[in-house]
């Protein structure tokens, strides 16, 4: 199951420098841990925001949800989640 997800990443200012570096590393270790296997297919910056789009390829709403949880930016995020599936003028073999 493929989902877009839009991630706006809202730090608040007055955050410890060292706790928002240890946040903003582990976050990506486990992108890119999610990445390799597969299950956070694509992430893209948002041309001057502190956001991305990204998409997911998991089992379910709840693999998902279980995922987003466990992001250690997560509690600093405002989330758009959107279902997506194959359109059916798609000439693409690899999109669903
Ligand atoms: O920087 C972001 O957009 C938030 C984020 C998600 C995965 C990652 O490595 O950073």
């Amino acid at each position: 199951m493929l989902y877009h997800v839009r991630m706006d990443v809202l730090i608040p200012a007055d955050m410890d420098a060292d706790k928002v570096n240890e946040l903003k590393a582990t976050e990506k270790a486990l992108s890119q841990k999610l990445q390799e296997q597969g299950k956070w297919r694509h992430i893209w910056r948002l041309a001057g925001e502190y956001s991305n789009f990204s998409i997911f390829d998991v089992d379910s709403n709840e693999e998902l949800h279980d995922i987003m949880m466990s992001l250690p930016l997560y509690p600093y995020m405002k989330v758009e989640v959107t279902p997506l599936l194959r359109h059916p003028s798609s000439v693409r073999d690899d999109d669903s």
